[in-house]
């Protein structure tokens, strides 16, 4: 039996089992079995087709966001209105077919944006061009979800439960479990709380299941079952993800605002350039970029050559970015801007920076 028959007939077994106190076990088991298999699917199957081509897209610039979603919601339209590439649009489904890069230039950044063939239901499964994209989006630092404003949110369930099956959780932390495999002394369980959702009974099973006999489990939180297979199979992406609602030039202004108010979610048009700076800030904010300008002793502030951080910089990270030994020569530095009390601050390596702060650093 192949593994898509397998994963069918444990969806089917799932389906027709009852949820009860009495079948949670023999549930939980089926579940880990699930996601198993389906880790299998993925894993390439020899070298043919399983990269496709028309995917192999260099990483270039300062982060990378993938376009995601069902076909003709407008995602190389998007493109086209944010970057100076030109990628195929039109009405018909699937006319793009591989995978387009583009740069969008903001705040002094370069950001790589993914236009993508559309995704469809079963898309994990091979179906289209599912797996090269959704291959291609766990690559990336965030995910754009695009969605058409004029169908419902059952698009947004879709994409994200096909996504799910393959292993990427979209804006969720990762579970506080630590797994270890050991080499003997049996399984050692313990947790820092009281667990709600899962047991150490349902966890034996579990490893007992994947033929692991020696391993420490510690829960740091009340997680649950699909949580910790979570961590066993730890090839889990834990990725941020903005659901783009396109087309609200189609739908009435209170679903504009309904739509807008939802979690994670910025809504525009693409074809009237509708909301296109906003959806850039929220990237930038979701991408944790920081953009720092570095001056000389007695001189302006180079304005022109920002250096591109990630949110949580020190002053070490921009000392690296200068120069490889500027940080062995390092006395101080001078920060003027909202990381600062006062403008200019005399700080240390350890200083945490902000989004257009200066710094000059003084060497010894
Ligand atoms: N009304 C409206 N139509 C739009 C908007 N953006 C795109 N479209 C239209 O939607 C259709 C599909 O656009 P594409 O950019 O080709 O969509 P896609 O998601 O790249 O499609 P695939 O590559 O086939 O997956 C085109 O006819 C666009 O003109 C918008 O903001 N409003
Ligand atoms: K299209
Ligand atoms: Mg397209």
């Amino acid at each position: 039996m192949g593994i898509l028959e397998k994963i069918q007939e444990i969806e089917r077994e799932i389906s027709r089992t009852q949820k009860n106190k009495a079948t949670e076990y023999h549930l939980g088991l089926l579940k880990a079995k699930l996601a198993r298999y389906r880790q299998q699917l993925l894993e390439p199957q020899g070298k043919s087709g399983a990269k496709g081509e028309g995917f192999d897209v260099m990483k270039s610039g300062d982060a990378r966001v993938a376009l995601i979603g069902f076909p003709s919601v407008g995602k190389s339209t998007l493109l086209n209105t944010l970057t100076d590439t030109h990628s195929e649009t039109a009405s018909y489904e699937f006319t793009t077919l591989t995978c387009i890069p583009g740069v969008i230039e903001h705040n002094g950044a370069n950001i790589q944006l993914l236009d993508l063939p559309g995704i469809i239901e079963g898309a994990a499964q091979g179906k289209g061009r599912g797996r090269q994209v959704i291959a291609v989006a766990r690559t990336a630092d965030l995910v754009l979800m695009m969605l058409d404003a004029t169908k419902g949110e059952i698009q947004k369930e879709l994409l994200t439960s096909e996504l799910e099956s393959v292993g990427i959780r979209l804006n969720k932390s990762k579970p506080h479990i630590y797994f270890k495999q050991k080499k003997g002394g049996g399984i050692s369980f313990n947790s820092t709380v009281t667990l709600t959702k899962t047991s150490e009974k349902m966890v034996q099973l579990i490893l007992h299941d994947y033929k692991i006999f020696n391993a420490e489990v510690l829960f740091r939180d009340d997680c649950t079952t699909d949580e910790f297979v979570d961590v066993l199979l730890g090839s889990r992406v834990y990725m941020n993800c903005l659901y783009v609602y396109n087309k609200i030039d189609q739908i009435s202004m209170e679903e504009v605002d309904r739509l807008a108010r939802q979690p994670h979610s910025v809504v525009v048009s693409c074809n009237m350039k509708l909301n296109l700076d906003y959806l850039l800030d929220v990237m930038w904010d979701y991408l944790a970029l920081v953009r720092v300008y570095t001056k000389k002793r007695g001189e302006r502030p180079d304005f022109e050559g920002g250096l591109i951080l990630r949110k949580g910089c020190t002053v070490e990270h921009v000392c690296h970015v200068v120069h490889r030994t500027l940080v062995d020569n390092f006395k101080y530095a001078l920060v003027w801007g909202r990381s600062v009390k006062y403008s200019p601050q005399r700080v240390g390596l350890h200083h945490i920076m902000s989004h257009d702060d200066v710094i000059q650093i003084v060497k010894k």
